[in-house]
């Protein structure tokens, strides 16, 4: 312990002096740079690279070391290697900058997390320090080597304390990370290779989102080349959700991540209204690309026989055969709607100057022929330069543009989507009326995914701002050039780990590309690519990771996909767990319109948030639906039975605020209930946090079941259980999520009706108290 304390001590006196030195330079680099245009480079170089480091010399800071590996010696006579764990790899201020911290995502340190005395690894002992603040107070040693006589006094037969000591801890109301207890299954899950679709698939608590969160930050640290500049992004399925999980990867060093709920994905847009379930079910449908598609066909027009356009003293004819032919070519260009709209016009320009080419040029021919009484001549007068000159006037009389601009009109995603959705066409009649909507009532997050795909049938014309941007930005990448080169060559080893090459602390020319530093960096735009990525409803991620995605519609897997050209993917769902009537069953159905059955599948088995005795109740209730159902087995059991108290209407609020005053305030407490009854709930638990954007940090939670998807606390009180199982078609999904929240007791309330058969070998509290 006192060798440990020493080690660690002297740890942080490395990490004070590495983040005084970020410090000063990044104070230093933000000083006025002058004018030269070297002193600009010096001084964009250094601001990016040392408030990078910067962050992760602060992020490391708690629980900086927290293991340590001591292998066994490879040959007779010499002492094994020892390495110690940490967040973030340190090296040390000597000659050979020797490593001192080895990161816990380096493969050095994979060990850490598989070991077993079976595969022991090389492993002759594997420690887990627990610290407080910068003091290490507990050791717990596990001896892989069963041969190996040495003996410390802090030895863990198991090797579970660690673990069940984070699993009981009180929850804060924010997740935490999991680096020091991350188990071999999760391991795998977190390093696997990160090409293609990975599915990751498990029941409630089983780690999925831990399991995420740490494989972004491995990914980030072992591709960062291609990733960190490409961005990843995480999708969760509402805000409360993505605050809960938001301090992690800044746990863990790592920023370049954007979190995102999939309404949050068409830069510009707000989801501010609601949509009914039956609604959302049919935009989130497959069928709404078809539609929309159709729709956007519908909107490039011919008249009906033909349009007379009046130019100069002439009124030209646009036929409907001409019109036609002009919409043929331009659908042939395969363009999206506003960029193949210059196509149309453009035939449609050569038909009428044509036109009126013949019929001035032919002007004179007609008058001497009608003097002289003679057959009119072939011929024409004008030169090519004639017509040419005539094009351009016809191109600029607004009479044609606008005649032009009803047939094809130039549309926006908003306004293609208004108009859809006043008048749904190319859907079933029952399907179109539980969509239509009159203008101006805000969107809803069904309509995100709808306006993307309206954004990308429709395309943008941006040719003249193109045009304009392009002499700029030539001039931006040689300037960027510059940059990167000479972050290139003042490139810091500091962080270096001990078996990768690649893997020193981000540098600029790590982050970015001349071209993207080019285009990102104009005078004041400093902006992370996570921060370019969501303002940019085009941007091609390097990765994507799916939370919940058991949760989307068939239209924001389009969204996605669309973001993911490279198909480099994390799911994690529960096919259980699916509330959303637009949500898919299975992850078939999900993916084979983009990758076929060419995606790996995986499972996580052991549950590590709910007791035994809760997941029990749990997978009672689903049994009822499917008997077969099997939910993952839990790490844990309390001996604390869930308990069932009945009420009657008026009373249930005073009954539910008495049992989570009786829960006594420790840790956190969510009531979950019909969305119905949280207003009165609400009035008798007045400290209570609840509407649309709870504080998950307060002692007394009210969510809606949908809202406390993903989240956990130490108690839950679950309220008319039966109400919630039949409000929806979902409803037995949303009261299992319901049910698996707690990681120390439940309680269910309920005024009637609830029903669950009793526990087969011993009839649990619950069960007992059903009446
Ligand atoms: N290896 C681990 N060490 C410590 N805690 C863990 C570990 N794995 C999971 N946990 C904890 O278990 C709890 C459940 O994890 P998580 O929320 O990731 O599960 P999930 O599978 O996403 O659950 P759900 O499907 O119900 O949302 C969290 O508190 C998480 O920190």
């Amino acid at each position: 312990m006192r060798e440990e304390r020493q080690f660690v001590a002297g740890l942080y006196a490395r990490l004070d002096e590495l983040r005084a030195e970020a410090e000063t330079a990044v104070r230093g680099s933000l000083a006025p740079a002058g004018n030269g245009r070297q002193a600009r480079v010096e001084r964009d170089v250094a601001v990016i690279e040392r408030s990078a480091t910067l962050t992760a010399l602060n992020a490391a800071d708690s629980g900086l070391c927290f293991g340590r590996l001591d292998f066994a010696p490879e040959s007779e006579g010499e002492p094994g290697a020892t390495h110690h764990i940490g967040r973030m790899g340190i090296r040390r201020d000597d000659a050979e900058r020797s490593p001192l911290l080895v990161d816990w995502r380096a493969a050095v340190a994979r060990p850490f997390y598989l070991a077993t005395g079976h595969t022991p690894m090389g492993l002759r002992r594997r420690r887990h320090l627990t610290t407080k603040g910068r003091t290490v107070t507990a050791l717990h040693d596990e001896i892989l080597d069963l041969g190996d006589p040495t003996r410390t006094g802090h030895e863990d037969p198991t090797g579970d304390a660690v673990l069940l000591a984070a699993l009981n801890g009180a929850r804060t109301g924010r997740m935490s990370d999991i680096v020091q207890t991350i188990q071999a299954e999760q391991d795998r899950v977190i390093r696997a290779p990160h090409r293609g679709v990975l599915v990751v698939e498990g029941g409630p608590g089983t780690g999925k989102t831990a399991v995420a969160l740490h494989r972004a930050a491995y990914l980030l640290y072992a591709h960062r080349e291609q990733l960190a500049r490409r961005a990843v992004l995480i999708v969760g399925p509402n805000p409360a959700f993505l605050s809960y999980i938001g301090d992690v990867l800044p746990s863990l060093g790592e920023t370049g991540v954007l979190l995102a709920t999939p309404a949050e994905l068409f830069p510009g847009v707000t989801a501010t209204a609601a949509d009914t379930p039956g609604a959302a079910a049919v935009k989130g449908s497959a069928a709404m690309a078809d539609a929309l598609a159709a729709a956007v066909r519908d909107r490039q027009t011919v008249p009906d026989t033909v349009t007379e356009i009046d130019h100069e003293q002439w009124t030209l004819s646009l036929e409907r055969a001409v019109a036609e032919d002009a919409r043929h070519h331009a659908r042939a260009t395969g363009l999206p709607h506003n960029l193949a709209r210059a196509h149309f016009g453009r035939h449609v320009l050569d038909a009428l100057t044509g036109q009126l080419a013949d019929r001035v040029g032919r002007e004179p021919y007609e008058a001497i022929a009608e003097e002289l009484g003679e057959e009119i001549p072939e011929g024409n007068v004008l030169t090519p330069a004639d017509i040419e000159q005539l094009g351009r006037e016809i191109a600029g009389n607004p009479d044609v543009v606008a005649a032009i601009d009803a047939l094809w009109p130039e549309l926006t995603p908003q306004r293609l989507l208004t108009d859809f959705l006043q008048e749904p066409v190319h859907l079933p009649d029952a399907d179109a009326a539980s969509i239509r909507r009159a203008p101006g009532i805000g969107w809803t997050a069904a309509d995100v995914p709808l306006l993307d795909e309206a954004a990308e049938l429709l395309g943008e014309d941006d040719h003249a701002a193109r045009a304009a941007a392009a002499r700029e930005y030539e001039e931006r990448v040689a300037y960027a050039k510059g940059v990167l080169d000479v972050s290139y060559g003042s490139r810091t080893y500091e962080f270096e780990d001990l078996d990768d090459e690649d893997s020193e602390v981000l540098g600029a020319h790590d982050l970015i590309d001349a071209e993207r530093f080019a285009e990102r960096h104009e005078e004041d735009d400093h902006r992370s690519a996570a921060a370019r990525a969501a303002a940019d409803r085009t941007w091609a991620f390097g990765h994507i990771i799916v939370d919940e995605a058991q949760e989307l519609s068939a239209m924001t897997w389009r969204l996605l996909m669309r973001r993911c050209p490279t198909r480099s993917m994390t799911l994690v769902g529960d096919p259980a767990q699916v509330g959303d009537a637009a949500g898919c069953d299975s992850w078939k159905q999900i993916l084979d319109p983009y990758v076929g059955d060419r995606y790996e599948h995986t499972r996580l088995g052991v549950n590590y948030r709910t007791p035994a005795e809760i997941m029990d109740l749990a997978a009672r209730v689903m049994r009822e639906a499917d008997p077969a159902f099997e939910p993952p087995s839990s790490v844990r059991s309390t001996g604390v039975e869930p308990w069932v108290r009945r009420s009657t209407p008026d009373e249930l609020p005073r009954t539910v605020a008495e049992a989570v005053a009786a829960a006594g305030g420790a840790g956190r407490t969510a009531v979950v209930a019909p969305a119905d009854l949280l207003p009165a709930l609400a009035r008798e638990l007045p400290g209570a946090s609840c509407g649309a954007h709870p504080d998950l940090t307060a002692p007394v939670v009210l969510l809606a079941p949908r809202q406390a998807k993903g989240l956990e606390f130490d108690t839950v009180v679950v309220a008319e259980p039966d109400r919630i199982r039949s409000g929806s078609p979902r409803g037995l999904n949303d009261l299992y999520v319901a049910l698996t929240r707690a990681t120390q007791s439940l309680g269910l309330v309920h005024t009637g009706g609830w029903q669950v058969t009793p526990a087969a070998a011993t009839p649990s509290p619950a069960a007992a108290a059903s009446d």
